[in-house]
Order: C-alpha cells, then structure tokens, then sequence
C-alpha cells in the first residue's frame, strides 16, 4: 500500500448519486467491506450541475458537493459510453443525451431514445461501421476537508440494436462487452460485477482503500 494514501477506514460514506441504478451497483460492490453506507436521496442532498468536460471533473464536483454538504466522506461515479465512429461521443453527455436534450420529463424509456440517436449517427457511416464503444467509469472519493482520491474504470465492446436484456440500467441492453455475446443487460448483476467499468474502477479503489 502507497503510505501517502489517505484511507476510508469503516465508518460512515454517502454514496453521491441520484440514479438509482448506479446506487444498488456501488452498495453491492461496497457491500463486503464493512462501511455504513448513505445515500445523497436519503440524506436530502441536491444534485449538482455536472459543468466539468471530462469524467474526472464531474465526478469531483458530484463528490466534493455530497462532502460538503453532509461533513460524511462521499463517493461519486461519473460515468458513459464512448462510441469509437462517433470520436467518443456520448461521453460525458451520455446522461444529457438521454434524459435532458432529448425527452426532458419522461422518465424510464430515455434511453432507448438516446440510443435512437447513437444508432441514427451511425447509420450515416453506412452498414459496415465501426461499432466498437466503450463504457468509462470514474469514481471520485472527497473528504470534507477536501482531500480527494480518484479511480478509472473501463469495459471495452461493441453496440448492438435492437435492445437485448432486463438486468441493469440505463444503456446496458445495447452494449455487448467484449468477448462476450450477451448485453449487459443479458448478464446477471453478480457476473456484471466482476466485468463492468464500474467494477474495474472498484477493483482499484479496494485494492488501495481496503487493500494489505
Ligand atoms: O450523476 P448521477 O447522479 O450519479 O447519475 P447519472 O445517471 O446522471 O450519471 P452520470 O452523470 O454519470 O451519467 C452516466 C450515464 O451513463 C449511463 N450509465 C453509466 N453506467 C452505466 C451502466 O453500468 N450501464 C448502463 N448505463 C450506464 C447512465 O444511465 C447515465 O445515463
Ligand atoms: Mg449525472
């Protein structure tokens, strides 16, 4: 272990997030470790605007907000899919692209008009387009005294239309990660933990939060 880095220990952590999908992910992947873990909904926190450009920025401005706040250590996730033929847009704007540009105020099925788009743009590249795409996940740690921690997860694969699956969340039914044949949302939470970009930037954060 870096002794530099600062440590959760086994107290309290508000979980910074407003999707609930996200929320049951993070308390599974957290749930062995032993930590009393909150919600920003629970605890009646605002949801910040995510001004940043990059994942990085965003998920510090969502966990410094929750630290802040509530004088808890928070974790924030920012996290969406880069699509390889459309220069790695969504990105950043995976959230706005479903939820806001596109169908402000209905809520469930969003996604599966952001992905009508994501399909349309690559319709315009012809048949044979590229349609390898990755999820990117960024978990920021902030402490209320303003130390930070950051970790990068990734879970390369390809898109597929139409949509496949009933697990999971948001753009999971139309993401194949790679080698398999499944969508996410074909594959049980359980396995989905141990392959997802959120898992991958677990696996960080635990080696070196919780880790010898
Ligand atoms: O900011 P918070 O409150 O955490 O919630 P959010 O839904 O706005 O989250 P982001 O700003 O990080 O946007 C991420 C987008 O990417 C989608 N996304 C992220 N991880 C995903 C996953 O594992 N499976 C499917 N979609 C995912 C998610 O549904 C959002 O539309
Ligand atoms: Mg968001």
């Amino acid at each position: 272990m870096n002794g530099n880095v600062r440590r959760l220990g086994s107290g309290s952590l508000v979980i910074a997030t407003h999707n609930a999908g996200k929320l049951k992910e993070i308390s599974a992947l957290l749930a062995p470790y032993g930590m009393k873990c909150l919600s920003a909904g629970s605890l009646g926190l605002a949801e910040p605007e995510e001004t940043g450009r990059t994942f990085v920025a965003n998920a510090l401005i969502k966990a410094r907000a929750a630290a802040e706040a509530s004088g808890i250590v928070s974790l924030a996730d920012d996290s969406g899919l880069s699509v390889a033929a459309l220069e790695g847009r969504p990105g950043v704007y995976t959230a706005d692209w479903a939820e806001r540009q596109w169908f402000e105020g209905e809520a469930g099925r969003d996604w599966y008009m952001a992905m009508g788009k994501v399909e349309g743009l690559l319709a315009e590249h012809g048949a044979d387009v590229d349609r390898s795409a990755a999820f990117h996940c960024v978990l920021a740690l902030a402490w209320p005294d303003g130390e930070h921690a950051i970790y990068e997860g990734i879970a390369p694969g390809s898109l597929t239309w139409p949509p496949r699956g009933n697990f999971g969340f948001g753009y999971d039914p139309v993401f194949v990660p790679e080698g398999r044949t499944e969508t996410f949302a074909e594959i049980a939470p359980d396995e989905k933990h141990l392959i997802s970009h959120r898992a991958d930037a677990f696996a960080k954060l635990v080696a070196e939060q919780f880790g010898d």
